[in-house]
């Protein structure tokens, strides 16, 4: 078994509402997230991730389950693993009337860090420049920034960012992104929950894809793709010679009854199904007709995770 930064086995948790309704948040969750590398915890709003770190970090009590950080069973022994832990699960308070320096300055005495980490960090989040102004000039994208930051102040192993973009704006978005690939460049574990795709996908080294508190699929990037089955080619005709739609007809009968999925979309036919692009050309050059352009379609991890979450009622709030 490879080393891993975390470790859910069948972790669950109900809430009760105050109205006494019962709402199954986590639902024999098994996670693991290798050591080193960003890590994307993905699901739909309401699928479990906030729930489930709040459990691994100790602030919810899970109802069933086990969970390891480290190696330790935690909340239990937790105690000996928080050091290493830095999490950012909601907005930090800064005073707005100090400067980004400041504030970490008086963060770093209050944990008894040493105040050299406090140039180091502003450095590693790009806020270099920007450390001696207040606060409450700040992006917004500059004050998350600050917040891993501060996070970053007791060297943490393992970072873990519930929803860190929610908010921000493109150019946010893409500063916390940097961040955190340069995170996991230095073999940092990075725990990242979203429910943005786009911002993840680029970042991640691995992915875990959640759904009514379950695991639907994990694994590196390319794995989780792969998995889904996909390889879809897209195919044009022509020789110089015949009916451009006649023999796009007579190419999707002959592909569909070699078993493939075929469907046709102006000049092209998508071909589901095949082993390789080669058995595609093959079929059809042994009836004489003729690929002109054949172009495998990349299947996203976007279209992976709306196929996995189809029922889960993505983007809605439950
Ligand atoms: N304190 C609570 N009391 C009752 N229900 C809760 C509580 N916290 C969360 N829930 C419910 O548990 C389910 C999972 O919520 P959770 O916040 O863990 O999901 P999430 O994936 O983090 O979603 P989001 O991206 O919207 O934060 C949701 O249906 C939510 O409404």
């Amino acid at each position: 078994m490879p080393d891993l930064a975390i470790r859910t086995q069948a972790l669950r948790k109900t809430y009760r509402t105050r109205r006494g309704r019962r709402v199954v948040a986590v639902q024999g969750l098994d996670l693991e997230v290798p050591i080193g590398g960003v890590h994307g915890f993905l699901g739909p709003n309401g699928s479990g991730k906030t729930t489930s770190i709040r459990m691994l970090l100790g602030l919810v009590r899970a109802d069933a389950g086990t969970m390891t950080v480290f190696d330790r069973v935690v909340p239990e022994h937790l105690p000996e693993v928080v050091g290493r832990i830095g999490a950012i699960v909601e907005s930090p308070k800064f005073f707005p009337a100090f400067s980004g320096r400041k504030n970490l300055e008086l963060l770093a005495d209050a944990i008894g860090a040493p105040r050299t980490r406090v140039g180091e960090v502003l450095e590693e989040t790009s806020l270099g420049d920007r450390g001696k102004d207040r606060f409450r000039t700040y992006s917004l994208g500059m004050k998350q920034r600050l917040a891993i930051a501060a996070t970053l102040l007791k060297e943490p192993d393992l970072l873990i960012f519930d929803e860190p973009t929610n908010g921000l704006d493109p150019a946010g978005i893409r500063e916390i992104r940097e961040t955190m690939r340069s995170l996991g460049a230095q073999g940092r574990t990075v725990l990242v929950s979203s429910h943005i795709l786009a911002e993840v996908e680029q970042v991640a080294d691995t992915v875990s894809i959640i759904g009514h508190g379950r695991l639907l699929a994990t694994g590196t990037v390319a794995e989780v793709i792969g998995g889904s089955g996909r390889s879809t080619v897209k195919v044009a005709l022509g020789g110089p010679a015949g009916d451009p739609r006649a023999q796009q007809e007579a190419a999707a009968r002959i592909l569909t009854s070699a078993g493939l999925t075929v469907r046709a979309d102006g000049n092209y036919l998508y071909v589901d199904g095949a082993e390789h692009p080669s058995e595609v050309t093959r079929q059809l050059a042994q009836q004489e007709l003729y690929v002109s352009e054949l172009v495998p379609v990349r299947a996203d991890l976007e279209s992976v995770f709306l196929e996995l979450t189809a029922d889960e009622g993505l983007g809605g709030d439950r």
